[in-house]
């Protein structure tokens, strides 16, 4: 079995809302809707993938102090076991642009489970219910 490491966060707008973007046609579960962030490079620690993923992906600035572990996702795909910390992070420098042709909806977690998300993420939206 191989495992994946992918790290993941819930952004926190001042009026309680959780950014989500919706992954690009062409990749894996394309068109589904999922928290920023990605895969963890050997040698990068996951907090520094993380702020990594969200300069890139949105062109933002988080520092690690403002990244707080909130749950973890485990989920068996076919080809390779998910293993996705959720951070939650209510300070960033920047504003949140979709940099990588991604779409991004600031959603009120009551409205994610309109959302199609990968399977791993489900058991995630009641952990989002009761901290927000
Ligand atoms: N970022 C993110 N990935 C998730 C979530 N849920 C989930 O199953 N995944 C899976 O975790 C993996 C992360 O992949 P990714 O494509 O975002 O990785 P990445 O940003 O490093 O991109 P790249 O590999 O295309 O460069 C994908 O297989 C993706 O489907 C989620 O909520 N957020
Ligand atoms: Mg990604």
């Amino acid at each position: 079995m191989k495992l994946l490491l992918v790290v993941a966060v819930a952004l926190v707008d001042p009026d309680g809302r959780v950014l989500l973007a919706r992954r690009p046609d062409h990749k894996e579960f394309g068109g589904m809707w999922e928290f920023p962030g990605g895969k963890v490079e050997a040698s990068e620690s996951p907090e520094a993938a993380l702020i990594r993923e969200l300069r890139e992906e949105l062109g933002i600035d988080v520092q690690e102090a403002c990244l707080a572990p909130l749950t973890f996702a485990s989920h068996a795909y076919p080809n390779v076991h998910l293993l996705m910390p959720l951070y939650v992070c209510r300070r960033w420098s920047g504003v949140a642009q979709a940099l990588e042709g991604q779409e991004l909806r600031w959603v009120r977690p009551q409205k994610m489970r309109e959302f199609a998300m990968p399977p791993a993420d489900e058991p995630l939206i009641s952990h989002l219910l009761d901290l927000l």
